[in-house]
């Protein structure tokens, strides 16, 4: 401490310290003024006085002028002074940062009144307070000789000292007064100081320059802490939320985010309401709605949206696009269907023909799938595959593109098998028919005749008050074209067909290659949005960026439109025909959902791989139309393996043949097992057996192994497998042991048998075999079997029974009986 200092120490020591001179006066002078704060507090507290006036020795040694004492309590005072510098230069500087923050607290009335409250109290006791807490020889040697009465006084005086000094504290940390929260933390450790038992005496006496400088430090830092410190406790001052959104796993830290709350009031939170937790652990969907309600607010989980689920956004953007504002007319799409020969192929081509040539100069048609015609400046787009199996196979796979359907029909032949299924096809999908009566040219056309037909299928043209259109044309004239388009149109216009070109696009592949020049290539019939070059998409469990896109005519194009059909090239693989597309964000996030849609389908294509085995051979081979029978096999000598190799090559059963695979000698092992596997082949071994890993593996893979030592016998099971008619294989399995202990002659029942069942079991429905003196006498069926007077399904080891055989009473005492079943054998 410097001179000036001192000096100014000196000063605010009070006026009284002029009045007297001598250094016992200003001990006096400084013990008074320090008890003048202490009497406030002392007034309040009556029993704190009456302790401390029953302390007379305590007063005779304040009494006592001493040099030491003199010294010591220099040194304190001087540190008092200094402590009590720092406290008015951090009061000055709360000061100016409250005047400094007034405005704005003011203008936020949610402020609370209790904030208010804090800043006013924090005024007085700042100025008061170390004179309160000013260190005290009189109390220093009080609590030395009677540290009951000091505890007490301590304990007394703390709920004071918080209400005068905390208040101002909280809000700005830098003007609490650092002295008494400092020693009153340092008390409460418990630790003894060096000088004496207790925080006063640690207080009042110890006066090392280390101890001061540790003290100086700290007041830096706690001038320090307000500045980092302020933004948390405003964080802390935000409203909260009335209802947040969370995530199952969320942190106190998370939550603190959300909520505008320290992560520590949350996890105190969650203490109080019983949940231990910490800052950083993840809370269950319980916790979190707990701890919501306990706020009062509302929590709402977070819906994850699935963005490998293409089906799902495909379907957004077509309920975005229904609601959309910017919905404009888009062209029909078109589907050709009829009986075999009528002429949709025909009428296709010269649509795409006559239209293209007639009206794009110059244009080349690509068979790219799909192609647009145009009438009077209205657009027509028409699927190139025609026939109602490709619109079925579309639709099964959830591809609904077409708008319109226009059944072709023969003038010269009529309705036919196929019309009609064309028919049903299409009303199942909900699709409005337009009749074709094609062959208007030939001399044999009877379009009255298709009519009526027709009419009975319920196509009434509007001439017979009916709502389906009929139009007679000749594909290979090109009479009536025009009113075919013309009429498409109209329908089209009924059905108020509308695409919102602004938003992401989507759209459906009509057909999909690997071409040599350009990698994979999907035609793509373009729904809702407009598709650009550049776009990063995801189509089926492909993806890329659109790299480029090419029309109807060949041209190459920079965007597609709603109706629009674009051959794309850009993508990691060739997707399917009915593969939705769809655009994303990003070809990062296109990459990461096209991968992840691989896999699942991968996965869901392992799962689905049920391998041939001879059990379910028959049904494989009609179900997918096998060739061939593919068959592993595995012999013990080369001669049986080329002997049964050929005879199995020699079956033939309704063109089907078998188709060695592999042939080989030794035990059937891992390789074998795989190559079956990807084969979808069965494999059969001929005295040999399978190594215990290729045992694990065929079944893990669900290979088909079947084993014989007979070589007429597998070829017979192969050829009953091919036909269907392979028996399953079953196997008899002992399932209990019986000794016959007496029998009844009864007459009309026969024999009856009480017998003892040693192990295993008997059910009424076991094979038994009567076995005496080791040599089976019979094998037949029971009867009847009983335990006492009732009938029973089982009777088990331990317990008798009386049973009846089938067709044999010659059943002697001590025979034994084998109870047995067949069980179905699994191929091993
Ligand atoms: N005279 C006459 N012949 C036609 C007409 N339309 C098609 N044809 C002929 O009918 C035959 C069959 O025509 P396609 O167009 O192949 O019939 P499709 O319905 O496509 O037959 P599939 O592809 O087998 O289902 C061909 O020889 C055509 O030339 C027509 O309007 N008039």
């Amino acid at each position: 401490m410097t001179k000036k200092q001192e000096n100014e120490t000196s000063k605010e020591l009070g006026m009284e310290s002029k009045k007297n001179s001598g250094k016992s006066g200003k001990l006096k002078i400084s013990v008074s003024a320090i008890r003048k704060g202490e009497k406030k507090t002392e007034n309040k507290k009556p029993g704190q006085r009456r302790r401390r006036n029953h302390s007379g020795n305590d007063q005779a040694r304040r009494r006592r002028p001493a040099a030491q004492d003199l010294l010591k309590d220099l040194k304190q005072k001087q540190r008092a002074d200094e402590v009590q510098l720092n406290e008015q230069s951090q009061a000055a500087k709360k000061e100016y940062r409250k005047s400094l923050n007034k405005p704005a607290e003011e203008a936020k009335p949610e402020v609370k009144k209790a904030e208010v409250k804090k800043v006013e109290t924090a005024e007085a006791p700042k100025v008061r307070g170390p004179k309160i807490l000013k260190p005290s020889p009189a109390r220093l040697k009080q609590g030395q000789e009677k540290s009951e009465g000091s505890r007490n006084e301590r304990s007394d005086r703390r709920p004071a000292s918080r209400n005068n000094s905390r208040p101002a504290a909280r809000p700005d940390f830098a003007s609490a007064p650092l002295p008494e929260n400092k020693d009153r933390r340092r008390g409460n450790t418990g630790k003894p100081g060096r000088k004496g038992q207790n925080a006063f005496q640690d207080r009042g006496r110890n006066g090392s320059s280390d101890r001061s400088e540790r003290r100086k430090r700290k007041n830096k830092k706690h001038q320090n802490a307000p500045q980092a410190k302020k933004p948390v406790t405003q964080r802390k001052e935000r409203p909260l939320p009335e209802s947040f959104e969370y995530e199952v796993g969320m942190n106190a830290q998370d939550l603190g985010k959300i909520l505008h709350r320290e992560p520590a009031e949350i996890v105190k939170k969650l203490f109080m309401l019983g949940i231990m937790t910490n800052q950083n652990q993840s809370l269950d969907k319980d916790t979190i709605e707990l701890l919501a309600a306990d706020y009062g607010i509302e929590a709402v989980e977070k819906v994850h949206e699935d963005i490998s689920d293409i089906d799902n956004i495909f379907a957004q953007e077509m309920e975005a696009s229904k609601n959309s504002d910017n919905q404009v007319v888009r062209p029909p799409v078109v589907t050709i269907m009829g009986h075999v020969d009528h002429g949709k192929t025909t009428l296709l081509d010269r649509l795409r023909h006559t239209r293209v040539s007639e009206h794009e100069a110059g244009g080349i048609t690509q068979n790219i799938g799909a192609y647009q015609v145009r009438i009077n400046d209205r657009l027509i787009t028409f699927l190139d595959t025609p026939g109602h199996a490709a619109f079925s196979s579309m639709r099964a796979r959830g591809a609904e593109i077409t708008d319109i359907v226009v059944l072709i029909v023969a003038a010269d032949d009529g309705v036919m098998p196929q019309t009609i299924e064309a028919i049903d096809h299409a009303k199942s999908a909900g699709v409005p028919i337009i009749v074709a009566i094609n062959k208007m040219d030939r001399p044999g056309a009877n379009p009255a005749h298709v009519t009526e037909q027709l009419m009975q299928y319920e196509l009434i043209p509007e001439a017979y008050g009916g709502s389906t259109i009929f139009v007679n044309i000749s594909a290979k004239t090109g009479m009536g074209i025009d009113e075919l388009l013309e009429n498409i149109i109209l329908e089209a216009d009924m059905l108020e067909l509308k695409a919102d070109p602004k938003q992401k696009a989507i759209g459906t592949v009509v057909e999909a290659r690997l071409s040599r020049g350009k990698g994979p290539v999907a035609d793509v019939l373009i729904q809702q949005g407009t598709l650009r070059v550049g776009d990063p998409i995801v189509v089926g469990d492909t993806f890329g960026r659109v790299r480029t896109m090419t029309n109807d005519k060949g041209h190459q194009v920079k965007k597609a439109t709603p109706a629009m059909p674009v051959e794309i090239t850009g993508l990691n693989d060739v997707p399917e025909s009915a593969d939705k597309l769809v655009v994303f964000d990003d070809e990062k996030t296109a990459r990461a959902v096209g991968e992840a849609r691989a896999q699942q389908s991968l996965q869901k294509q392992r799962e689905n791989t049920q391998h041939v085995t001879l059990d379910n051979l028959f049904d494989t081979m009609k179900r997918e139309s096998m060739k061939s029978v593919n068959i592993v096999l595995k012999a013990d000598v080369q001669g049986s393996a080329e002997a049964l190799g050929q005879s199995l090559q020699k079956i033939d059963v309704e063109g089907v043949r078998v188709n060695i695979i592999h042939s080989g000698v030794g035990a059937i092992n891992e390789s074998d097992v795989t190559l079956a596997s990807a084969s979808n082949a069965v494999i059969i071994g001929f005295n040999v057996r399978p190594t215990a890993t290729a045992k694990s593996q065929a079944a893990g893979e669900s290979v088909d192994i079947r084993l014989y030592s007979i070589i007429y016998k597998a070829i017979d099971d192969v050829k009953a497998a091919m036909q269907g008619l392979l028996e399953p294989t079953y196997e008899e399995k002992v399932i209990g042991n019986l000794t016959v202990r007496e029998t009844w002659k009864v007459s009309k029942i026969g024999t009856i048998a009480g017998a003892f069942v040693d192990n295993g079991y008997v059910t009424k429905e076991s094979g038994i075999r009567v076995i005496r003196d080791g040599v089976v006498k019979y094998d037949g069926k029971i009867a009847s079997l009983r335990r006492f007077k009732d009938d029973v399904k089982e009777v088990k080891a331990g317990f008798d029974c009386g049973l009846t055989i089938e067709n044999y009473n010659d059943i002697k005492e001590g025979d034994e009986l084998e109870a047995y079943e067949m069980q179905e054998v699994k191929p091993s």
